[in-house]
């Protein structure tokens, strides 16, 4: 059988159009190279990447008890449509934290890409922009920040807080000069995690120097190695990033360092208790994620859908509530909606799409899910954003 491009390169007119391109192609004998269900995506992922990189990304902290159940949470709340109600004319549209966005969905930050694909972070900031999507480009990131920038629409950056504050502020600025205009500060990941699929295969990207290109491009990080990173000094980088990469010391008096050195929007991702999410409003935040980093960090702590709707309630009039943690289809991003979120951040699905087929894979994934959630509101009688709310669900 003959096999279409994954997704032609044109945005689409509508959000639903994707499908109408699959059923079309279908008619002249193609059929995609991918499977629409993200799900299944992740199933000829296992397949077809080497087991290093599967295991890096499929994998999660302990037992996986938490990445499962960030998965099974979704499965308990259900959709309830409603009928004639107008909605042939709709607008997914959105704008959060002064960033446009066709669709509440968003790329969460991914690190160490070149692992999936040699293009890496230049892939997913390709697909992306054609999509008008916007991509949160990592700290662990394997291609450096301004080369990113150069290809990416737009663009958030996250922040992994170094040791050394001289280092903290040039990324802040580094990234402030080269249009990044949010910050994600990531605060569940000071250390990696207790993360068997890795261990048991011995496998660290940054040893092979995947995922330190920003630490290696910048200049407060020569001046403390002495130069540049070259093969002579390779080591003593390394030593030097591993040493620097989180500190487990900071407390939410250190916030206000931050805030001076950026004076965009600052968003803390990796909350999930109610009292840190009111901590990050009276640190005069502008946002945090509900985030249990996939699964990635503590294995047992609650799954991340659960921890949302109280802190929605709680926060959401007063600073922006993203969230992120198990999105796998259109109907979860219309749940996370429901219960509070103002948009969803996506990890693991559209790192596999970039294994799989690199800016043609992304770009495949994020049309599925903006095209399901499209199709799913419409058909629960949902034309706008305004439309979802509580009554979306019933438990
Ligand atoms: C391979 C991989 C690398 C990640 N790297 C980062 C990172 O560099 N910074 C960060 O804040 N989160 C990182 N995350 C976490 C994601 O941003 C996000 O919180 C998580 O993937 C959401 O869970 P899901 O993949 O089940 O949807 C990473 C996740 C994966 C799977
Ligand atoms: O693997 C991760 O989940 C992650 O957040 C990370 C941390 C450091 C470097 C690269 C990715």
């Amino acid at each position: 059988m003959p096999c279409s491009p994954v997704a032609p390169k044109e945005p689409p007119l509508s959000l639903a159009d994707f499908q109408n391109e699959i059923y079309l192609a279908g008619l002249g004998g193609v059929v995609p190279e991918l499977p629409a269900d993200l799900h299944r995506l992740e199933e000829v992922a296992r397949t077809r990447l080497t087991p290093q990189a599967h295991g890096y990304v499929a994998g999660a902290a302990g037992a996986e008890r938490t990445a499962r159940d960030n998965l099974a949470a979704f499965d308990q709340w259900k959709i309830v449509p409603r009928m004639l109600r107008d909605v042939a004319e709709r607008d997914l549209s959105v704008t959060v934290l002064g960033t446009q966005m066709p669709a509440p969905v968003i790329l969460g930050p991914v690190g160490v890409l070149r692992i999936l694909h040699p293009d890496g972070e230049l892939a997913v900031a390709r697909a992306a922009k054609a999509l008008g999507v916007t991509m949160t480009l990592s700290t662990a990131a394997s291609t450096a920040m301004e080369e990113v920038a150069a290809e990416a629409g737009p663009r958030w950056f996250q922040l992994y807080w170094p040791k050394d504050r001289e280092l903290a502020a040039s990324f802040v600025h580094r990234a402030k000069e080269s249009g990044y205009t949010a910050l994600v500060v990531t605060l569940d990941t000071f250390a990696m995690a207790w993360r068997p699929r890795d261990l048991d295969q011995a496998y660290l990207p940054f040893l092979q120097g995947i995922g330190v290109q920003n630490y290696w491009s910048d200049p407060v990080f020569h001046k403390a190695i002495g130069g540049p990173v070259t093969e002579d000094n390779r080591d003593r980088a390394l030593l030097h990033w591993a040493a620097n990469f989180g500190d487990a010391s900071l407390t939410w008096g250190d916030l206000a360092w931050l805030r001076e050195e950026w004076d965009g929007p600052i968003v803390l991702k990796g909350i999930q208790h109610l009292d840190d999410a009111r901590r990050a409003v009276d640190a005069g935040m502008d946002g945090i994620v509900v985030s249990n980093h996939g699964g990635r960090q503590v294995d047992g702590a609650i799954p991340s859908l659960q921890a949302l709707p109280a802190i929605a309630a709680e926060v959401g009039s007063r600073i922006t509530v993203l969230f992120d943690s198990g999105i796998r289809s259109g109907a979860d991003v219309a749940k996370a909606l429901a219960l509070g979120a103002e948009a969803v951040m996506i990890g693991r699905p559209y790192a596999f799409g970039l294994g799989l087929a690199g800016e043609d894979g992304v770009r495949h994934v994020l049309r599925c899910l903006m095209a399901e959630l499209d199709l799913t509101l419409a058909l629960a009688g949902r034309s706008t954003l305004a439309d979802v709310g509580r009554d979306l669900l019933s438990p």
